[in-house]
């Protein structure tokens, strides 16, 4: 038979990935860098007063690229704990992990430009 729904049990799930997020930001240098970029460009969407599809697609990338910050983190940490010393396996685990945040970084800057770009140059008109 099903189990019912454990709400006590996802509340502390909930805090954990707090925790988790807390860390992430805090410990991590490039969760910084992509922590002050999703800053910079909230703060140009409210400038340039984007619309509600435009911050739509905004939130989606700031989070594609955290969430892929995050799991890359979680990685480095994992292939840490297996070995510090040099391994090839161990080399392109952590090289295709920072490739994933790296495509996503760039898919971001990308759609930050389609966003941004014309509403720049306008301005500067
Ligand atoms: N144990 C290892 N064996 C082989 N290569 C490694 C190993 N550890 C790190 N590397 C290489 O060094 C690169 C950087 O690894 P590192 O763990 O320092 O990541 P980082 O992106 O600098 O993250 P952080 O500064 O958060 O630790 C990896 O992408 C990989 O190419």
């Amino acid at each position: 038979m099903s189990q019912p729904i454990n709400i006590r049990k996802a509340l502390k799930s909930f805090r954990y990935a707090g925790v988790g997020m807390y860390d992430l930001f805090r410990q991590e240098n490039n969760a910084k860098i992509h922590l002050i970029a999703a800053a910079l460009i909230l703060i140009a969407g409210i400038w340039f007063e984007i619309s509600t599809i435009e911050w739509c697609i905004i939130v989606i990338q700031i989070a594609l690229v955290w969430s892929a910050e995050a799991f890359n983190t979680a990685i480095e940490k994992l292939a840490d704990t297996v070995t510090t010393d040099y391994h090839p396996s161990i080399k392109i685990v952590k090289d295709v992990a920072a490739a994933g945040v790296l495509i996503l970084a760039i898919s971001a800057v990308i759609v930050a430009g389609f966003i941004f770009l014309p509403k720049v140059l306008e301005y500067l008109n």
